[in-house]
Parts: structure tokens; sequence; C-alpha cells
């Protein structure tokens, strides 16, 4: 039971930034929030210190007024994937490799190569591509061996700030499934691949079940020492428990990725290695599909044609896929941006909406893929669920609309990633459902969007440019 006046903080380390919100648990009013950014390197890869997540989480924490020292109990979300490589105390002996760092793609390659797609897909869950953390931790190897030799911790990016903030070696089963050595089919680390790997479990955190504390806050820690500290999980997995979502609901993140997803009943297992077979925190699957170039590129995009993020003009003849990452989904790592069908009257606003329908049309390509996880795709009148920071603009709203046909539901609580700490964390105070909370807090009401006829002209051009199974 939720008593008057307990305070929880959930912490949404994502890649860009760092943003920290603190909930009254009776009512889940949001009673304050911090942000603080991150410094992603550019270049060939993609890192950032860890020690800068640390800084930001301290800020934002700062930015809460007297709620950081108030709190009974705080939980991280964080970025999937990344690879945190520490020393005997804790401090990190090089930047992190983030989830976009697509230098690790023939990592991933020889690693698929090894056993074969359909092996990976049944005993792990997911076929491993460059975002995953056994990828990077083959590329630490081959590029940097003396820091894979001197590591003594390897952390994902929430284990490494719920480590700050406990003490505790821990992690889920959420972030967890997408390291690549932790497999889908046992529940556990995968020795074997781990033999293979070089990398001794007794490097890795424990991992902790649904509903598992991972202790206390630490004195100096930027929140009230003795509050209890829950496991934590990846970003989508706690967007998942923010929502409290059931079985056959999509959702849809607009972020630095864009991923696409759902909660399932049944273990995913795709060897075409588009769906991703995560594990949920409350003990599901998440069938999730990510894109590399999402929000980013259509900004870049936008600032390349000096224009503001919502002129966009329809119509027109382009295609454009803004692969300026190189991409994941589809699984192109080396791919640049493509753009073609330009004509005297093509307009600037025209490319604009290109550069958001390619973005778009490689995730709903990947939706009926990740809803079929659990034997069909959902029915089109279900609404997608639109998240994430791309999801405040009517461009990105629009467009997903127009290219899926289906209604859309953008919740009012913005940071779903933040709250579904939140969730984690009243979960140890309370003992309820995940499900229960957010229900109790109404996480996804807002406005439903209607479905908008759905433009096959445009899905046709970008087939025709690069075809998709979906
Ligand atoms: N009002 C807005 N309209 C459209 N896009 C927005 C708006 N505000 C922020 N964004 C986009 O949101 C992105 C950040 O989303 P967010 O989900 O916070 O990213 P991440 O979790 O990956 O750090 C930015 O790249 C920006 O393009
Ligand atoms: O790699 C994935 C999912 O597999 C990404 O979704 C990361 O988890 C980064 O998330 P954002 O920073 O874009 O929220």
């Amino acid at each position: 039971m939720a008593r008057e006046g307990q305070i929880v903080l959930g912490v949404d380390s994502s890649t860009q930034s760092t943003k920290v919100l603190a909930v009254d648990v009776a009512s889940g009013e949001v009673l304050a929030r911090g942000q603080a950014p991150h410094t992603v390197s550019t270049g060939a890869g993609r890192e950032t210190d860890p020690e800068v997540w640390w800084r930001a989480l301290q800020d934002a924490l700062g930015q809460l007024g007297e709620y950081a020292a108030r709190a009974d109990a705080v939980a991280v979300g964080g970025q999937q994937h990344g690879l945190v490589v520490l020393d005997d105390r804790g401090r990190p002996l090089r930047d992190a490799l983030l989830w976009n760092d697509v230098r690790s793609a023939p990592q991933a390659e020889a690693l698929v190569e090894r056993r074969g797609a359909a092996w990976w897909a049944e005993r792990i869950g997911s076929v491993p591509g460059a975002s995953f953390t056994l990828a990077k931790w083959e590329w630490l190897r081959a590029h940097e061996p003396e820091a894979a030799a001197a590591a003594r911790a390897v952390r994902l990016p929430h284990d490494f700030l719920t480590e700050r903030l406990s003490g505790a070696a821990v992690t889920d089963r959420g972030d967890a499934s997408g390291t690549g050595w932790w497999a889908s089919s046992t529940g556990a680390y995968d020795e074997e691949l781990l033999g293979e790997a070089g990398l001794d479990p007794a490097l890795l955190p424990a991992v902790l079940g649904p509903g598992e504390a991972a202790g206390t806050v630490r004195d100096g820690a930027g929140v009230r020492a003795g509050a209890l500290v829950g496991a934590g999980t990846g970003d989508n997995a706690a967007a998942a428990l923010g929502l409290g979502l059931t079985p056959g609901r999509p959702v849809l993140s607009l972020g630095t990725s864009g991923t696409v997803y759902t909660v399932a009943r049944q273990r995913p297992a795709d060897p075409s290695g588009t769906v991703a077979g995560f594990a949920a925190a409350d003990g599901g699957w998440l069938p999730l599909a990510c894109t590399l170039n999402c929000t980013l590129a259509v900004d870049k995009v936008a600032e390349l044609l000096g224009r503001d993020r919502e002129q966009v003009d329809p119509g027109g003849s382009v295609a454009f896929l803004p692969f300026l990452d190189g991409e994941r989904t589809p699984n192109l790592p080396y791919a640049s941006g493509l753009l073609t069908g330009l004509r005297h009257d093509t307009t600037a606003g025209q490319v604009l909406q290109g550069a958001y329908d390619g973005a778009v049309y490689a995730l709903l390509a990947a939706l009926d893929l990740v809803l079929a996880v659990d034997g069909g795709a959902a029915a089109t009148d279900e609404p997608i669920v639109l998240i994430g920071g791309g999801a405040k603009g009517s461009a990105w709203r629009d467009t997903v609309r127009r290219l899926s046909g289906r209604p859309v539901r953008v919740p009012v609580a913005s940071e779903l990633v933040a709250l579904g700490a939140a969730v984690q964390a009243t979960v140890l105070l309370t003992g309820e459902e995940p499900s229960a909370i957010a229900a109790r807090w109404g996480t996804s009401e807002g406005p439903l969007l209607p479905a908008l006829p759905r433009d096959d002209a445009t899905l046709a051009r970008l087939a025709e440019t690069l075809p998709l199974a979906g």
C-alpha cells in the first residue's frame, strides 16, 4: 500500500541526457524534474565517459530541490547495450562504447557467422548486431587488448549508475538481455559464450529478478542515504513499465534511437535479426526493433536545409533513406544517407518530409514482425503509443499516422523511461504489480489522434528504393 507523503525518484540516463523525476507514490504526481546533457563523441565512433553520466545525474538531482533528500526509493533506466569497463576501484578504464557505435559491425558479423543466426535467435533470443555489448567487447579485445585485459568489472550504463548509488554490482534481466551473453533460453549468463569471449563471469554484475532491490543509497550519492535502490533496467524496458504495457499494444519511441516494441507472453526468437528478443523488466518479454537514425538524423537534415524541424511540405516524389549513422534496422551498418527522386519542383520542405518518412518507414516495416511474436499482427485499429522526445513534434506525429494508417496515442506524461524507473522504485515500497502502479498513476492517458488514410504511394516509393520485409 502507498503511504501518504512517500516519494520516489525515477532516472532516465539516455544517449543525449539524464532526466530525473520526483514522483508522489500515492498520486503519481510529478513533483519536480531535473535534466542535464551528456556529450557523445562524433566521427567514426560514439563514446561517452561514464563519469559524464554520473555528473549529469548529480546535476539533475540537484534540480529537484528538497525531493532528492526526501526520497524513499530510486531506480535507474539507462540506454541499452553500452560497454563500460572499470578498474578495481570502479573507475572507467576508457570511455563507454555506446549502442549506436557501429565500429563493432565486423565483430558482430563474425559472431553470427561462427554459430549461425538461428542458433543465436534460439539460444540467446537475439541475433547480435553492432549494438550488442558482446560485439563491443570483441571490438575492444581486437583494438585495445590492454584495456580489455585490465578490466576488473564490466557494466552496462544503468548498472554503472546503480552501483555508484548503492555500491551493489547488479543488473536486471531487461538490460542483461541486450548484452548478447545473457541467454533468454535459460535466463542466465551463457558461460560457453563468455569463455569464447575471454570474459570472466566474475567481472559481470549479478542479475536481479523483477521486484528485487539492489540495496540502499550510500552516503554522498546525491539521494537520501538509506533510500531503497531498484535493480534498474534498460530504457525501453523502463518505458514499458512506465506505460503499464500489455501484450499486443505497440509502442513507437522517437529519440536518438527509434524503437518499436510491445510486450509478449512468448519468448521471441527471430532468426532474421530484425526483432531483438529482449526480456521485459517485470518478467515477460519485450520484442523490439531499433533504428540508429531517428530524431538526430531528421534534425540534421533540417539544419542542412536551414529549416525548422516542423517546416515540412506535403507531396512530391522523393524517397529519402536518412541512414546518416549507418543503420541497424535494416542491418546496414556501413550505409550512409540516400536521397532519390529529386525534380525541379521539389521543395526543401518535401525533402525534409522525406527524411521523416524514411525514418518512420524503417520502424513501421519492423512493427508487424514485433507484433507477430505473440502470434499475429494486432488489429490495425489498435493505436500506436507514441513516446520519446520526437513525440512532441507535429511532423513526427503526422508522419506516423500517415504511414501507419493507425490511430496514435500520445501520453501526456512525457519522460516515460524515468516514470518507469519510478514505477520500479515504487514496487519496492508498496509491493504492487508495476502495471497496477502505472494504471493508478494514469501514465498512458493522453489524446488519441485518429487514423489517417495510409499513404501507400510514399510507402511504395520507399519500398522500391529499399524493399523491407514487414
Ligand atoms: N518539441 C519537439 N518536437 C520534435 N522533436 C523534439 C521536440 N523536443 C525534442 N525533440 C527531439 O527529441 C530528441 C531527444 O529525444 P529523447 O527521447 O529525449 O532522446 P534520448 O532519450 O535518446 O536521449 C531530440 O533529438 C529532438 O530532436
Ligand atoms: O539500443 C537501443 C535499443 O536496443 C536504444 O534504444 C538505446 O537503448 C538508446 O536509447 P535512446 O537513448 O534513444 O532512448
